[in-house]
């Protein structure tokens, strides 16, 4: 419901000091029905209503608008406010709009119509327009920068606000460059007081906007970053059947709740919002591969609570009001602490309980390595920067501590684990989480055992450059023909294909289809390597062959007379003697026809072949046990694939030692005693005969064959 504006006039008429807490708290009440100010709302907008500049670090959902949408009230003129997003400035205008106070925005995708209207309310004696929203791209432009001059020397300009402003910072997570331009405001404008804001922490963030948009002596402030409503959890997807699913399994154990998803690339959005689409939850994806009358569609039908799931990328979402996002969900695992506190923060502005799900996967981190590497040597830059922000991240879903702590302790804030309140998985459920960290551990070291799987790995590979063919290529394709000789994707990404006409994403999915195939001829080269018998193939061999045994044992009632747990080890130990060089398939083979010799083997049999290991009250043992061979005829086909068919018929036929066939006996092994005994006696014997005209040289040889 509209709402008629309270009389600026008639509140500085009633109020002396315009920047008194009673006044502000009255406008604050009337406009937004909001009953005080929160956190360091008051002292911001009190700072700059008496026209000292200000630097105001709130965390997301903090209230940050308030800070510049009352000094807009509180004063005759304009405040001009500099925003990012044309999504941010929409969705601001029409909420003060609907609160009856007069907002407008510029911009490129505005028509002519409107765009001039207020360029002519601009202009006019008594503007009526009292916030008016701007990107930093039209400040930049000259026309309008002379507007601004006029508008200044009539005594209009109230305030400038710079939203977001950690754009400005290459240090910042969103770096803009035309938030750069925004340092000729100060210049221009020398006596307008300027209200930097941003939710972004670090340190060096902070001050390259102080510096960057020449603040003078602003009051800095500062808010705890802590989210408590925000319930932060990581879920494994290497350890999850299918991380579609188990998205879905969980919105739909929430019920009917407003979320966002986080997904790194547009296929991704699409599909997951089909996925859950199909599965009855109402969803939408929203990317920058939509045209923009059906983002608008989308962004709309979301805000407005038609669509409960809104499936983006990272691009969405910056400043966005919508008060009752209750989990926000990273679907790929964002590229820094930085934006995975800025995300996820959009959960619960509110303050009510909220959640932050972040769906960790080794391959993603290792695709997000590999764009953030491919990044920084784009821009040339000496620092590690992305890397070594996107490290915080990765500790963060590896490490079994509090994740609240890590959250704040990654932007300068001390925050003893006990405050946490069981508010995260690791201080709720330690005991699992610790277990499933192990559990990755292990299936991350099986399944990428050749690349990184946790942070001190990454570094090393960073610095050995382990996949330095990709990151260290240069967008224009300068790099010598040594670097990509061997590849072909190589090739396609140093020519033409990359080359600077494309967009970011053109290139990005270049960059992912070469390291795909990177990895695709790696498989290749380390095909040796795949086909070498790991230990876990071994010990399920060898269960194999207990199972089996101990079945036959009991059908021979013969389980007393073998030590079954020591006959497998031996027959394991058999085939993989014979096989561990030819490789994994031959090994196999050979276990799969020992598995079948032992469900057809009669008890002789078994007594012959496992003498080694009968138990002491068993039968009558053999000393020597039987060696079954096998002819090694297994052929490779053309493309290097083994022909094992055909083999498993023939190896089955060998080891299948039937009754008719005599088995082959094994020379006796002498003891080492025995053994120099009969050296002696034959050299004796070879030096008698010597003696008798035998050449020198034969004993030797005798004894070299024996
Ligand atoms: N004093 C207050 N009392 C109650 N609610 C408030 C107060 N100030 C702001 N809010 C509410 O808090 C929510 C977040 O405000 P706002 O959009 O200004 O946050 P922000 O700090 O700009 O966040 P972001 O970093 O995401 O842009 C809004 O819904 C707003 O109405
Ligand atoms: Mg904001």
């Amino acid at each position: 419901m509209k709402k008629s504006p309270l009389p600026v006039q008639n509140v500085q008429r009633s109020d002396k000091n315009v920047a008194g807490k009673e006044a502000l708290v009255k406008l604050l009440r009337w406009h937004f029905g909001h009953a005080d100010f929160r956190g360091k709302q008051l002292e911001a907008i009190q700072a700059v209503v008496s026209g000292r500049d200000c630097f105001c670090l709130m965390p997301t959902g903090g209230g940050k608008s308030i800070c510049y949408q009352i000094p807009a009230l509180a004063k005759p003129g304009i405040v001009l406010v500099v925003s990012p997003l044309i999504a941010l400035m929409e969705n601001q205008v029409m909420a003060l709009k609907e609160k009856g106070i007069a907002a407008e925005y510029l911009s490129s995708t505005q028509a002519t119509l409107v765009r001039n209207k207020i360029h002519e309310d601009l202009d006019s004696g008594k503007p009526s327009v009292r916030l008016l929203y701007v990107t930093p791209e039209l400040i930049a432009t000259k026309g309008f920068m002379l507007k601004l001059r006029k508008l200044h020397s009539r005594g209009l300009l109230n305030l400038i606000a710079i939203d977001e402003a950690h754009c400005i910072s290459s240090w910042g997570h969103d770096f803009r460059l035309s938030y750069r331009q925004l340092s000729t405001l100060r210049d221009s404008l020398a006596d307008v007081p300027v209200l930097a804001l941003t939710a972004t922490a670090a340190p060096k963030v902070q001050k390259d906007v102080i510096d960057s948009l020449s603040l003078r002596n602003p009051l800095v402030l500062k808010s705890s970053f802590n989210r408590p409503n925000v319930f932060y959890e990581v879920r494994y997807k290497d350890l999850i059947d299918n991380a579609y699913t188990d998205l879905g399994n969980l919105l739909k154990s929430c019920g009917s709740i407003c979320a966002i998803i986080y997904c790194l690339e547009r296929t991704t959005c699409d599909d997951l919002s089909v996925h859950l689409a199909s599965i009855g939850i109402s969803s939408a994806a929203y990317h920058a591969g939509l045209n923009s009358k059906l983002r608008s569609t989308v962004l709309d039908d979301w805000l407005s609570s038609k669509k409960q799931v809104f499936v983006a990328t990272v691009a969405f979402g910056m400043g966005i009001d919508k008060k009752d996002v209750r989990m926000v969900c990273h679907f790929n695992i964002p590229k820094s602490m930085e934006s995975f506190y800025q995300e996820s923060g959009r959960a619960g502005r509110d303050q009510l309980p909220s959640r932050s799900v972040l769906y960790y996967g080794v391959d993603d981190r290792k695709k997000m390595e590999f764009l953030l590497r491919n990044s920084e040597n784009k821009k040339s830059q000496s620092s590690k920067k992305p890397t070594s922000d996107f490290e915080q991240i990765v500790k963060y879903c590896e490490g079994s501590g509090c994740r609240r702590k890590k959250i704040l302790e990654s932007f300068g804030e001390e925050f003893p684990a006990q405050q946490c309140k069981k508010t995260c998985d690791a201080c709720k459920h330690p005991n699992q989480v610790a277990h499933s960290l192990e559990e990755l551990m292990n299936t991350a070291s099986r399944r990428h055992s050749s690349s990184r799987i946790f942070i001190t790995s990454s570094n090393k590979m960073t610095n050995e450059g382990h996949y330095s063919e990709f990151w260290n290529r240069n967008e224009d394709g300068s790099n010598s023909d040594e670097e990509i000789s061997d590849s072909d994707d190589a090739k396609s990404l140093a020519g033409p294909k990359l080359s600077k006409k494309l967009g970011l994403d053109e290139k990005l999915v270049l960059l992912e289809q070469a390291e795909e195939k990177y990895y695709e001829r790696n498989k290749q080269v380390k095909k040796s390597e795949k086909n070498a018998i790991s230990e876990v193939l071994r010990e399920s061999s060898k269960q194999r062959l207990l199972d089996e045994l101990t079945r036959v044992l009991q059908q021979l009632a013969s389980v007393k007379e073998i030590d079954s747990q020591k006959a497998c080890e031996f027959l394991e130990n058999e085939c993989y003697r014979k096989y561990s060089k030819a490789g994994k398939s031959f090994y196999y083979s050979q276990i799969a026809s020992t598995v079948r010799w032992l469900g057809t083997a009669s008890r002789d049999d078994l007594m012959t072949r496992l003498s080694s290991v009968v138990s002491s009250g068993g039968g009558e043992p053999i000393k020597e046990p039987l060696l079954v061979e096998h002819s090694e005829n297994v052929e490779e086909e053309d493309d290097g694939k083994i022909n094992t068919t055909e083999s498993h018929d023939e190896m089955t036929q060998e080891l299948v030692v039937s009754p008719s066939r005599s088995p082959i006996k094994l020379p006796h092994v002498p003891s080492f005693s025995e053994f120099v005994n009969r050296r002696k006696i034959k050299l004796n014997t070879s030096a008698d005969k010597s003696s008798e005209g035998f050449d020198d040289n034969k004993p030797a040889k005798i004894m070299k064959l024996q």
